[in-house]
């Protein structure tokens, strides 16, 4: 659903092979390849490799191709080590980076092996969807991302020009951080959010129909990655158990305090000390730079969608009728209600405009 059909210039100067061509690496492919970058795919999948391409995320990488200048590793965790060795063997003289969600493991790892890594600058863009291959993938993925890049001392200048040239291309903010810095920071940002997400989701399994009915948008804001894959999270997980389990039992502490305070709230102090730890919150919430990440750039509109077949397609052909780019989209339908939100995302200059022209046509909106 990305806008620009047009060819935009490019800082890499290609060909770019990228090994795993899921969500991550297709999503790199789409962008480079809007900016013509020649880009190659490769997974253990064919029809993984033939799918990304189907999508414009490349081409299969043909014996007879040069070098790449950059190897982009986008394979799962617990085989990035191994994919990175033979990426280094395979093309001596590329870069190669991974975009793995943990940077210190598969560095140890390689580091143990007695590799020269004098080629290898691991990299993680903090921007991914709750679910996984091709099919998920698109070219602004990154797009007002941060964009870490792990370097240590002996990284080539050039080496890490190219993968902050990459970054840039696809519209994310580099920076740099150890794979210490970027473990424990993940730790936080990330990985506590995924666990916490899940098990306040597990919660729902036992509940009844009619308690689940009620859900309303604050169950849905929170539980959004909970739907993220078991088995990706896992590696995730393990491979940065340490500082996992650090933030996870500070909260637990915190979860701790709240429930003392609340079952004697007549107790004196019990009051303030639950405002604080809310306004503790609250504090917190306002830290989040671009608290909705990509979309930030987006104004939404949210239409009422009668449930009935064909209505959203309805709702979709006359937005294009009506000229207005769709740049995301974002289905919601309680259970049992006749009627679903369609929370689309378009660019903030004609969000008023469609708003009124939808509207005219007969459409609710919100
Ligand atoms: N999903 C996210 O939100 C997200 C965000 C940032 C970074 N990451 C990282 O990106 C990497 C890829 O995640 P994804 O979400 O794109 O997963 P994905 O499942 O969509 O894609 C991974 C691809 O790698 C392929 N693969 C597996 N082993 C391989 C091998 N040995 N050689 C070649 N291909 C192989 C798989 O067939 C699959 O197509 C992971 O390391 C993950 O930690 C994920
Ligand atoms: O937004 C999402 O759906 C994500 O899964 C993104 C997210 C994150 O936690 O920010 C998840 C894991 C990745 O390593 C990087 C990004």
């Amino acid at each position: 659903m990305s806008a620009s059909t047009s060819e935009l210039a490019s800082r890499v100067r290609g060909p770019v092979h990228v090994i795993g061509a899921g969500l991550l690496g297709a999503s790199v492919g789409l962008g480079l390849r809007e900016r013509g970058v020649d880009v190659t795919l490769e997974d253990l999948s064919p029809t993984s490799v033939a799918l990304a391409a189907d999508y414009g995320a490349g081409r299969a990488r043909a014996e007879s191709d040069p070098e790449p200048a950059l190897v982009v590793v986008a394979t799962p965790p617990d085989v990035t080590a191994d994919a990175i060795e033979r990426a280094l063997i395979r093309f001596p003289n590329s870069v190669v980076t991974d975009v793995a969600s943990v940077k210190l493991a598969p560095f140890e790892e390689l580091t143990r092996r007695g590799l020269d890594l004098t080629n290898y600058v691991g990299s993680h863009p903090m921007a991914g969807r709750e679910r996984g291959g091709a099919i998920m993938a698109r070219a602004d993925l990154f797009v007002a991302r941060p964009w870490i890049i792990c370097r240590d001392h002996e990284t080539p200048a050039e080496a890490l020009a190219l993968i902050e040239a990459v970054a840039l291309d696809l519209g994310s903010t580099p920076l740099e951080m150890t794979p210490q810095e970027h473990d424990r920071a993940v730790s936080l940002v990330s990985h506590l959010p995924q666990v916490v997400s899940s098990l306040l989701a597990a919660r729902l399994v036992p509940a009844t129909d009619q308690a689940i009915g009620l859900a309303g948008q604050g169950l849905r804001d929170t539980t959004r990655i909970a739907s993220s894959d078991p088995e990706l999270w896992v590696q995730i997980l393990g491979a940065n158990r340490r500082p996992v389990i650090e933030v996870l039992e500070a909260f637990q502490s915190d979860v701790a305090a709240f429930a003392d305070a609340l079952r004697d709230p007549e107790q004196q102090g019990a009051k303030r000390r639950i405002a604080d730890l809310l306004s503790a919150g609250n504090r917190g919430v306002a830290r989040i730079p671009g608290k909705h990440g990509t979309s930030e750039r987006f104004a939404k509109i949210t239409v009422l969608v009668d449930d009935r077949p064909g209505e959203l397609a309805r709702l979709l052909t006359e937005l294009g009728e009506l000229g207005i780019n769709m740049e995301d989209l974002r289905l919601e339908h309680s259970p049992g209600a006749q009627i679903g939100f369609a929370e689309i995302a378009v660019l903030p200059e004609v969000a008023e405009r469609a708003v009124a022209d939808l509207v005219e046509r007969g459409w609710r909106t919100l």
